[in-house]
């Protein structure tokens, strides 16, 4: 049986490990430094073997991901250039940056023409091998960074792997491109998300009702200030020129808008909402990257067992056709969030009348 090394098996190793091995024939092997995620993964049917030493793991591998904080992967990558892989064996990342890692790769003579640098558009603010979920990379898109020199043959190879195994839609694209992009889209929202939620911090230090006031908006916009500190300090240190270009153009931005309310110009601050509201319903439909689907809504349930059987059957009742219905996340509250999605927008406004008519919390992004 042909075989695929994972190293880093956390919440997209995690995830990607369990695409492998729900819908390839090959053998997953996990690596990772914590021995504790080894054991949780084996345990969860994650994967079929896991290793401490990475020599073990990547031993007449097929195909290696590499799946740990962007920060840590040109170490992984030297340590592979020394080791006697297998020959035709393709080496890919699954990291949030791509310049600097597809150019250190480029340098290490071992690695050239075999490693294709690939970014997943689709993952969560929760990591760990306990969030992993095989659905989460569904029509999503998948973007591959391969070097001009990297023989096509190859790059087809890993796109169509990843494509069976993912579901998600593969796009190839320059890794600097990328990185500008992506900063734009994921980066500099992550930055503004923990700056809001920090500012709110400092202000509710000396007054609680700042965090007991903070509702739906709030919590929306800034979910993802809850994501991994250490891999978003890799990514920003990582794509550090596009962050810096964008935080100021940023800081452009909030200048702007911050002399027309001081100026108390009505028509400029209009113009700023107006400008948002057309682009935000301009984005394009039904696909899931970092922002999300069209037909898709939430549900907040009771943390208790059966709650997304008795969702479906309730959908299925109606003769609502799911296309996927996911855990996005638990709260501190013990109320579960349910990510479902329609492949027809009817679908969606059924199921949404359908569930509130039932007693359930809805979001429907569109709408609310
Ligand atoms: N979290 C997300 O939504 C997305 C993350 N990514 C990228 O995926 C990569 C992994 O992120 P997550 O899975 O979210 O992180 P995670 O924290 O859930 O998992 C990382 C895993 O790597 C292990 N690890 C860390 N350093 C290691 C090393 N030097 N050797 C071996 N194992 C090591 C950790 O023990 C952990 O199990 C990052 O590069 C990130 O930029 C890409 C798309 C989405
Ligand atoms: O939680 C979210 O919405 C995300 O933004 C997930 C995410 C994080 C990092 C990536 O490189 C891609 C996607």
């Amino acid at each position: 049986m042909k075989k695929a090394a994972v190293l880093g098996i956390g919440l997209i190793g995690g995830s990607l490990a369990l695409c492998l091995k729900e819908r390839t024939r090959l053998e997953v092997h996990g690596f990772d430094a914590s021995k504790e995620s080894l054991t949780l993964a084996k345990a969860a049917g994650v994967i079929h073997e896991g290793h401490m030493r990475l020599e073990s793991a990547v031993e007449d591998a097929d195909v290696i991901f590499l799946a740990v904080p962007v920060g840590s992967t040109p170490r992984l990558l030297n340590r592979l250039a020394t080791l006697p892989l297998k020959r035709g064996c393709i080496i890919t990342d699954v990291g949030s940056t791509k310049g600097e890692i597809v150019r250190y790769a480029e340098g290490l003579d071992n690695l050239r023409g075999i490693f294709i640098g690939g970014h997943p558009m689709a993952g969560s603010h929760r990591s760990g091998v306990q969030a992993a979920q095989s659905l989460l990379f569904e029509n999503a898109y998948y973007v591959l960074t391969p070097l001009p020199e990297t023989p096509l043959p190859e790059v087809q190879r890993l796109s169509r792997l990843l494509e069976r195994a993912t579901r998600a839609r593969l796009v190839i694209m320059n890794p600097e491109h990328h990185d500008r992009v992506v900063g734009a889209i994921s980066h500099l929202p992550h930055i503004v998300a923990a700056s809001l939620v920090n500012q709110v911090a400092d202000y509710n230090a000396s007054n609680e009702w700042f965090h007991r006031l903070a509702a739906g908006g709030f919590r929306d916009l800034t979910r993802v200030a809850a994501s991994h500190p250490v891999m978003w300090r890799d990514i920003l240190l990582s794509n550090r020129e596009s962050v810096l270009a964008l935080l100021e153009d940023w800081t452009r931005e909030m200048e702007g808008i911050r002399r027309a309310v001081k100026d108390g110009d009505a028509q400029a601050i209009e113009a700023f909402f107006h400008k948002a509201k057309e682009s935000r319903e301009a984005l394009p439909e039904g696909r899931k990257g970092v922002l999300p689907p069209v037909y898709e809504c939430t549900v907040d349930v009771p943390d208790t067992p059966g709650e997304i059987a008795r969702v479906a059957h309730l959908l299925g009742e109606k003769g609502i056709n799911l296309r996927n219905i996911g855990v996005m996340e638990n709260r501190e509250d013990r109320a579960g969030v349910l990510r479902l999605v329609f492949d027809k927008e009817e679908e969606l406004k059924k199921a949404v009348f359908c569930l509130k008519e039932t007693g359930y919390r809805v979001f429907d992004p569109d709408v609310d």
